[in-house]
């Protein structure tokens, strides 16, 4: 395993294996992790991540896992199992479930990375108004973040708009890894909460989740480098 120092995270959303593996194959190990998320590892299952373990690359596997304690503490028992950088789970699963995840992880000795996710970035007040949160993005955040950080998680996913106030709380080593990240050049698309990548870091953001920016620019390798200098 490379020894990264890099924050990128590319999203590789693809529909098939061959596709993401032509977009791994220009990227580099040195330079940025990589993310699997829900279609690419349905379709393609585990090959996924010994394919691009086997390229050299750190991977986040981003299932989301939401379910009863059991359930997905062997979930993520699975995911370190076979060797990924980061997982993650839903932090509204709960206390106990979160509390089962970590403790799995730890009685097996994996230093696999475990987060939970707080407020979708594609979601704004409305949203949460509607299944019936009648609060702020940014309080809902805090709120859950604290129950990941009381349960011992390494960090949370949450918007780059609220990594500032998570860092004053828990400090720049509970990692705020930040999709909705959005240069200047590309669209917004589904996402609400959002920032560039220079406001991201410089809001203490830990890791930049980026993926429709790069994977569906013209020329993906220009929009990573203009991403990098950026930095
Ligand atoms: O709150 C969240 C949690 C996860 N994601 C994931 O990040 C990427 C973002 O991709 P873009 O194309 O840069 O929008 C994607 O895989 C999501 O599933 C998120 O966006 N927000």
């Amino acid at each position: 395993m490379p020894s990264q120092t890099s924050p990128l995270i590319i999203a590789l959303d693809y529909s098939s294996l061959d596709a993401a593996l032509c977009m791994a194959d220009q990227l580099d190990p040195a330079r940025c992790r990589l993310k699997v998320g829900k279609e690419l590892f349905t379709r393609s299952g585990p090959a996924v991540l010994e394919a691009l373990h086997g390229r050299g690359f750190e991977v986040f596997l981003d299932l989301k896992f939401h379910d009863i304690p059991n359930t997905v503490a062997g979930a993520v028992q699975a995911a370190a199992e076979q060797g990924v950088w980061m997982v993650n789970v839903h932090a509204s699963g709960g206390r106990r479930m979160m509390l089962a995840a970590r403790e799995r992880l730890d009685a097996q000795r994996f230093k696999t990375q475990l987060i939970a996710v707080t407020v979708l970035t594609s979601l704004e007040r409305q949203d949460l108004a509607e299944v019936g949160l009648d609060t702020t993005p940014e309080s809902q955040v805090e709120r859950l973040a604290q129950l990941a950080q009381q349960t011992g998680l390494d960090g949370v996913v949450c918007s780059a708009q609220e990594a500032s106030r998570l860092e004053d709380l828990y400090g720049k080593a509970f990692l705020k890894v930040t999709p909705g990240i959005r240069p200047s050049f590309a669209r917004q698309a589904d996402q609400r909460r959002i920032l560039t990548p220079a406001q991201a870091l410089a809001a203490g953001s830990t890791h930049l989740v980026i993926g429709r920016p790069v994977t569906e620019a013209t020329d993906p390798m220009a929009a990573l480098e203009a991403i990098e200098r950026e930095l």
